[in-house]
Formats: structure tokens, C-alpha cells, sequence
């Protein structure tokens, strides 16, 4: 039998953001080396999810419950930073115009968002960076400024930036949103790349196109309960994705990737 070694486990626990109560009774179990895709509709608890497992809230305190990361109930915040990385729409918005795309990804490096200007990087750090950079393809970025790249480049860059770390698991959260086609097939494709890679990749999405065949295993998330977990294959099918969002739809299966047509 496979060694199992879950990274997250999450028993039992109640959640709010604000006055709504996200999660009721979340149980759910991720493991070391499985690429994950986490498939919900709007307003499911997916980002209230990220914000579990990086700390942004925090579950209620009751008998019974736990929420253990690489088997701990507690973690430094630095710890579970170096070993988790997670690319967000919140990351993108707070990291600044005129920093350039090299001090981006360095900025991965110290954990902060952008980089002091009293701070003189160590030459076998951008050494690092650039290599980093030409392993994901993205040297037609690496000069220019935040400000000037499209949402797509940034998108990437972000990526680059969690990746620096080399961090055991890498947390997606919506990658694709607002991105046009060109834009979201070059997001694919990394995707495909680092899930043949080391780190453990986690994929939060509302969109089922989103969902690579790397993904080895699909949760389906509804109205804060996880209501289906098992492998990709098996779940992105008609009839328990129509159940999921409560519409009838067809998948279709081409080249690796999935499509949903109105059936
Ligand atoms: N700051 C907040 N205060 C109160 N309620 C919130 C807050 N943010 C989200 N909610 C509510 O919590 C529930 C879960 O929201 P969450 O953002 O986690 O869903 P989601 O699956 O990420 O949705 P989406 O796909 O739209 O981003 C929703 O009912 C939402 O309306």
C-alpha cells in the first residue's frame, strides 16, 4: 500500500468569516505528493479554505476538532510560509508597480511583498532567481516593472515567487480568473509542469477547465461541506459535476484538459 503522508488534517471544525459561518463540521484529509484540485461554485468556502490553512482565520475551539498542518496543531507563520506557498488575486493586488520582476521573485525570498532599497541581494541569490526564472520560460519578463506586465505575466511571476522557496506544497488560489485565452493556456501549461514537479500543487478553482489530468485527486466543495472526494477521473464526470453546480451539463475530455458544455 502507498505510504501515505498527509500534510493537512482538518477534523471536525467550525469557521466564520465575519458573521457567516463558513465551515459547520469540515473534515478533510490532503496528502504529501498528491496534486489536488479543490472544485467548488461561488460562495462555496473555497478562499475561507486557503485562509484556514494560511492562517488568516481561525477555526472555533471545541471538543473534538483539529486542524493539524505537517502534523502539528501549531506552526510558526514563517515555517508554514517557506513550506507553503500560496499565489492569490490578494497577493497581486498588494505587490507594487515599479518593483521589477527579478526583485518579485527575490522578494519570495525574504517573505515580504517587494524588496527594502537599504537591501543588497547575495550574488547566489539572483544566481537563484535567474535560474528559476529560465527553468519556467519567463526571461521575456524578467527586466520589466510589476506595473507593466499583463495579468497573465503577473500571474506567472507570482507563481515564480512562491516557487523560489522550494515549498513542499504551492496552494492556487482561482489562477485563472480574468485571464484571456492565450493568457490561460500559457497558465495551463506551467501548471501541467510543476505538477511533475516535487511540490505537492493544490489547485482552488470555481472552473472545471482549470483542472489539469496531473491533478491526481478532486474534493468537490458545497456550501462548506465537501460533499465528494476522489480521483480527478472519477469525479469530473456529467452527472456529479451537474450535481455539484445544480445544472445540467457534458464533459468533455480532450488532449488532457477537461471542457463542460450546457447539457
Ligand atoms: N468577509 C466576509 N464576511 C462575511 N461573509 C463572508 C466574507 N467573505 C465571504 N463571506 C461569505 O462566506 C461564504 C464563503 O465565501 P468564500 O469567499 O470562502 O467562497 P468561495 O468559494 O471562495 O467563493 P468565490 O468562488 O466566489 O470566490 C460565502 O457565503 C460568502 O458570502
Amino acid at each position: 500500500m502507498k505510504d501515505e503522508n498527509p500534510w493537512l488534517e482538518i477534523k471536525d471544525v467550525e469557521a466564520w468569516l465575519g458573521p457567516t459561518q463558513v465551515f459547520r463540521s469540515l473534515t478533510l484529509r490532503l496528502i504529501q505528493g498528491e496534486n489536488t484540485a479543490i472544485l467548488g461554485p461561488n460562495g462555496s468556502g473555497k478562499t475561507a479554505l486557503v485562509k484556514l490553512i494560511s492562517r488568516n482565520i481561525y477555526p472555533i475551539v471545541k471538543r473534538g476538532s483539529s486542524l493539524k498542518i505537517f502534523g502539528n496543531q501549531t506552526i510558526k507563520l514563517n515555517q508554514l510560509r517557506s513550506r507553503i506557498g500560496v499565489v492569490s488575486t490578494d497577493l497581486e493586488v498588494r505587490t507594487p508597480d515599479l518593483i521589477s520582476a527579478m526583485d518579485v521573485v527575490l522578494s519570495g525570498l525574504y517573505g515580504s511583498i517587494g524588496i527594502n532599497r537599504n537591501l543588497i541581494p547575495k550574488e547566489e541569490e539572483i544566481k537563484q532567481v535567474q535560474k528559476l526564472i529560465s527553468e519556467l520560460g519567463f526571461e521575456d519578463i524578467y527586466a520589466r516593472p510589476f506595473g507593466q506586465l499583463s495579468d497573465g505575466e503577473r500571474r506567472r511571476l507570482l507563481i515564480a515567487r512562491a516557487m523560489i522557496n522550494k515549498p513542499e506544497i504551492l496552494i492556487l488560489d482561482e489562477p485563472t480568473n480574468g485571464l484571456d485565452l492565450k493568457a490561460r493556456h500559457q497558465l495551463l501549461k506551467c501548471i501541467r509542469m510543476l505538477c511533475n514537479g516535487e511540490t505537492t500543487i493544490i489547485l482552488i478553482t470555481h472552473r472545471v477547465e482549470d483542472i489539469v489530468k496531473e491533478m491526481q485527486r478532486t474534493i468537490f466543495l458545497k456550501k462548506g461541506e465537501i460533499i465528494r472526494y476522489g480521483s480527478t477521473n472519477d469525479l469530473l464526470q456529467s452527472e456529479p459535476l451537474g450535481k455539484l453546480y445544480d445544472t445540467p451539463l457534458e464533459v468533455i475530455f480532450v488532449n488532457g484538459h477537461y471542457q463542460v458544455i450546457p447539457g
